[in-house]
């Protein structure tokens, strides 16, 4: 029975059906760049009720990259990223119809554990949202739920995730001070960690950096910038600099559907696609 189970960056879990096996048959999804392919959508449909967010998306998003989703205000962007890790599913009477393959599983296939699909495919909100705990029991909060005991495991969990996101000689010496005490930037480093103690492999972030200062922006950019030598990142803006400089491949949406994905160096200087290249010159949006 395939299952998703965390960390298991370079699994391949025998159970599973392999990456070829389960898209030989199918037609190519719009690749966005020469890496394996993280995550592939097919045919996929969303509906909030009676009214349909998203329209057959097919979207192969590549492993250890960055890949921005860019497009004007209600456009189906955050839809979309929700979808890669169910977190649509407790928006009462939504739906959806085609497919989301996490290496080539069905995300959505009924004997998924979607705790641990959450697990490998980390989120991280537009507002930061630390819990009122201490900034040690932030960070161990996941790997808690997930059963671990062990405090000397707990507390080498929390270094390293504090180290990777860059908040770690900030903070070191207040480990057990209140999370809400930090600066928003650093509080949203701390959700970043949050994120990365329970050994994702995929991060989808819906504008980790809207709220922040610039200072505080260019440090999470930063971030981002070095995460994806081992992460494959999915990130909304609504800052097409910030897509621009952090962003390998851009899939740019519109009215629900997916107008054009690509290199985003390509898709910001030579746009195939007419509304694209509207959007990106300021025209409408
Ligand atoms: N929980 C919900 N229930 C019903 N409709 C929703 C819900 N969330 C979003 N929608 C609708 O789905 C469509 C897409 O919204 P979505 O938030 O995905 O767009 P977006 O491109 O991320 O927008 P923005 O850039 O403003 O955040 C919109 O018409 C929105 O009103």
């Amino acid at each position: 029975m395939p299952t998703l189970t965390p960390n298991a960056g370079s699994r391949k879990l025998e159970s599973m059906p392999s990456y070829t096996d389960v898209v030989k048959d199918r037609q190519p999804s719009t690749a966005a760049g020469p890496q394996p392919t993280k995550i592939e959508t097919r045919g996929l449909n969303f509906f909030y009720g009676e009214r349909q967010a998203l329209f057959d998306i097919s979207l192969a998003i590549p492993e250890r990259s960055v890949m921005a989703f860019i497009g004007p205000s209600g456009c189906g962007k955050s839809t979309f990223l929700r979808t890669l890790n169910r977190m649509n599913d407790i928006v009462e009477g939504s739906r959806h119809t085609g497919e989301v393959l996490l290496e080539g599983v069905d995300i959505y296939a009924p004997q998924i554990d979607v705790v641990a699909l959450r697990k490998r495919v980390g989120m991280v909100f537009q507002k930061s949202t630390p819990f009122p705990k201490s900034i040690f029991d932030n960070i161990a909060y996941g790997p808690k739920v997930a059963g671990e005991r062990d405090r000397r495991k707990l507390t080498s969990i929390v270094e390293s995730s504090l180290q990777r996101a860059g908040l770690w000689e900030e903070v070191k010496d207040r480990m057990n001070s209140s999370a809400l005490a930090l600066s928003g930037g650093q509080q949203q480093r701390l959700c970043i960690a949050r994120a990365l103690a329970t050994s994702p492999d995929v991060l989808l972030m819906d504008e980790p950096a809207s709220a922040l200062d610039p200072a505080s922006t260019a440090r999470v950019e930063d971030l981002i910038f070095e995460l994806k030598e081992n992460y494959t990142i999915v990130i909304v803006t609504h800052n097409m600099q910030q897509a621009a400089r952090i962003s390998d491949s851009t899939a740019f949406f519109y009215q629900g559907q997916l107008i054009e994905v690509g290199r985003t160096r390509e898709l910001f200087t030579k746009p195939k696609e007419k509304q694209t290249e509207d959007y990106i010159t300021g025209r409408f949006g």
